[in-house]
């Protein structure tokens, strides 16, 4: 298995190993990437169970930010450090916060940015992933678990409900009956729930996620960007729209890929039995 070189690694990427450049630290994350276009941030607040401060919020929502403008990331992985992947939004950051503050300053906006992303983004879900860390695996396209994660939305516990979807995605996910079972109850379900439930497409152990998440993110870097956005944008409207007007607009998204310079590419490489290469036009 190849290591990450100098970016203080919990585990290795056995497919490819990380080139130098666009490589940081945060205060709460940290970001890097593979040479198979893929992008890696990793939630590392481990006194705090990689809870949701609004500063680690921050430093994500700029990692995003630079992946999206890069060329040479394809998709992006969000996993966590330790024993688990966010055990939440930062309660002790939320305590003294009152109705005006939160309403009025509208708290969590800004939180909805992994969702908004353009390209693809996997959660690697490694651990405990309650209320907000729930929520931010589900803003996610995909959502790997290891053996060991946990999944919950525990709000209704401390008095609160969920903020940034998760009455909303979890019930699209898994059901009304398990999603409100969840948030009334607080109580969380297992991995091998969570893949019954639909909840999550793949569990594996623990030492594998993240090669696991990181073999579908590079074959999914491995496609023309450009049709990767308007396939992630055509899944999406299913959410929001009545059959037939997701129908209707999947069928003007096909349409408009053969406005673009990749379907020709991609067509033309199967016909001559070559491997596409794709120039995101
Ligand atoms: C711009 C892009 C960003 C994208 C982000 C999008 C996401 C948006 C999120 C928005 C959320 C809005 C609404 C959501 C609200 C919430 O999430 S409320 C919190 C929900 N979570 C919980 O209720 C879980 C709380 N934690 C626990 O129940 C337990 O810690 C545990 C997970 C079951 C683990 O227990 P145990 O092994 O016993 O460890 P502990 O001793 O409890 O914890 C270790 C230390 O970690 C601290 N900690 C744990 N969770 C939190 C948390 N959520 N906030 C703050 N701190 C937390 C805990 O206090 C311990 O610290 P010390 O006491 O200092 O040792």
């Amino acid at each position: 298995m190849l290591r990450k070189a100098t970016v203080r690694l919990t585990r290795p990427i056995a497919a490819r190993s990380l080139t130098s450049e666009n490589r940081w630290s945060g205060d709460f994350i940290h970001v890097s990437h593979t040479d198979a276009k893929v992008g890696l941030i990793e939630l590392d607040r481990p006194k705090a169970l990689n809870a949701l401060c609004d500063g680690l919020m921050l430093e994500v929502a700029k990692a995003l930010d630079e992946f999206d403008a890069d060329k040479s990331i394809g998709a992006v992985i969000i996993t966590g450090r330790g024993r688990a992947f966010a055990a939440g939004a930062d309660i002790k950051e939320m305590l003294p916060l009152n109705y005006a503050q939160v309403a009025g300053g509208d708290f969590l906006a800004h939180w909805g940015r992994v969702s908004k992303n353009t390209k693809p983004v996997l959660a690697a879900v490694n651990g405990f992933a309650f209320g907000g860390g729930c929520e931010l695996a589900m803003m996610c396209d995909i959502m790997y678990a290891s053996d060991k994660a946990v999944f919950g939305q525990p709000e209704i516990k401390l008095g609160t409900i969920p903020g940034a979807g998760g009455t909303q995605r979890l019930t699209r996910a898994v059901g009304k009956s398990l999603a409100m079972e969840m948030c009334l109850s607080g109580e969380p379900i297992k991995a091998d729930q969570a893949l019954v439930a639909g909840l999550v497409s793949k569990v594996v152990p623990g030492d594998q996620l993240l090669d696991e998440a990181h073999k579908t993110a590079a074959k999914i870097a491995e496609m023309s960007q450009l049709t990767t956005a308007i396939c992630k944008e055509a899944v999406n409207v299913a959410f929001e729209s009545t059959l037939a007007e997701g129908v209707r607009f999947e069928r003007r998204m096909f349409h408009a890929t053969f406005g673009t310079e990749d379907r020709r590419e991609g067509m033309s490489a199967f016909a001559e039995k070559r491997k596409a290469n794709f120039k995101d036009c």
